[in-house]
């Protein structure tokens, strides 16, 4: 009997089914693994934005936490909103006693700029969150909010790097979608950064000229987290995940009147 590698994401639902916890259960099985999932928040989202967020209690986000791992267990875990400050040191309590190797996505504001981590929660997020990360996934703005450092260009990434490595995690991975200026300040391809402060991987991939973008973090870092799973080194499953991400990006779609999401099975429907 084959049984797949077994993914675990704590994040929030995105009604829409473009990012949250719907990208990330999806990312999962087009990765060939089992997601399962602990819920921080219920977004009420769509293409335009978030009309509304409710969080879940701490008690509620604990107890699915153990239903996951004390029965099933987890070969990875994949963070994404976590909304308060209170939600993100139950989520870091909780991770300290897993073995697994551990994603955190800091996810601070939507793509249309809502806010989904309160500012009150950054300080958690630096000093207990991070600390517990395998891998931590910030993008440019995540990386400013978090740090202060400003990435202007390709060569400023390896600073910003540094700086998230200083509050603990073992691998940064910084995302460079928002970053339109290449190595000589021109029109760069889309580049992302994975450093453990010895080791440097630059990954590189076609900018594809497509508004339909919702979820590209999610699915980065769940699909990171898939690969991990299925038992490759970081560097490996970094490598993997952007190619599958950059191929639903490709793939994204019209959905509604804003900006529609990214493909999650783009690879089964061929239309990449
Ligand atoms: N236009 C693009 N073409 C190709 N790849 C892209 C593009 N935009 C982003 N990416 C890639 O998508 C992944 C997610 O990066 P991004 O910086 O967009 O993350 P994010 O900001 O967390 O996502 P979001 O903007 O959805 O909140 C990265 O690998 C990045 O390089
Ligand atoms: C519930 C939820 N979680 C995360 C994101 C960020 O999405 P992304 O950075 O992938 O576009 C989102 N829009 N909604």
């Amino acid at each position: 009997m084959h049984i797949p590698p077994r993914v675990l994401t704590v994040a929030g639902s995105d009604s829409g089914g473009g990012a949250g916890i719907q990208a990330d259960l999806k990312t999962m099985l087009a990765l060939g693994t089992h997601g399962m999932s602990v819920l921080t928040a219920v977004t009420a989202q769509n293409s335009l934005g978030v009309q509304g967020a409710w969080e879940l209690p701490a008690e509620a986000v604990r107890a699915q936490f153990r239903s996951v791992v004390d029965d099933i267990g987890v070969q990875a875990v994949k963070t994404g909103m976590l909304s308060s400050a209170e939600l993100v040191e139950t989520v870091a309590e909780l991770l300290a006693g897993v073995r697994a190797p551990v994603v955190i996505d800091p996810v601070g504001v939507s793509k249309h700029g809502d806010a989904l981590l309160a500012a009150s929660a950054l300080d958690a997020v630096r000093t207990v969150l991070l600390p517990t990360a395998t891998v931590a996934t910030p993008n440019l703005d995540e990386v400013a909010q978090l740090t202060g450092v400003r990435v202007e260009e390709e060569a400023d990434m390896r600073r910003a790097a540094a700086a998230i490595l200083d509050f603990g995690p073992r691998w940064a991975l910084i995302k460079g979608g928002h970053l339109t200026a290449g190595p000589a300040g021109g029109e760069g391809g889309a580049v992302d950064l994975l450093t453990d402060g010895t080791e440097e991987h630059w990954l590189r991939a076609p900018r594809h000229d497509n508004r339909h973008t919702h979820g590209t973090g999610c699915t980065l870092a769940s699909a990171l987290a898939a690969q991990l799973a299925k038992g490759g080194t970081v560097p490996q499953a970094a490598a993997a995940a952007k190619d599958y991400v950059t191929g639903a990006l490709a793939a994204g779609f019209r959905l509604g009147a804003g900006i529609g999401p990214v493909d999650h099975g783009w690879r089964w429907r061929g239309t990449h």
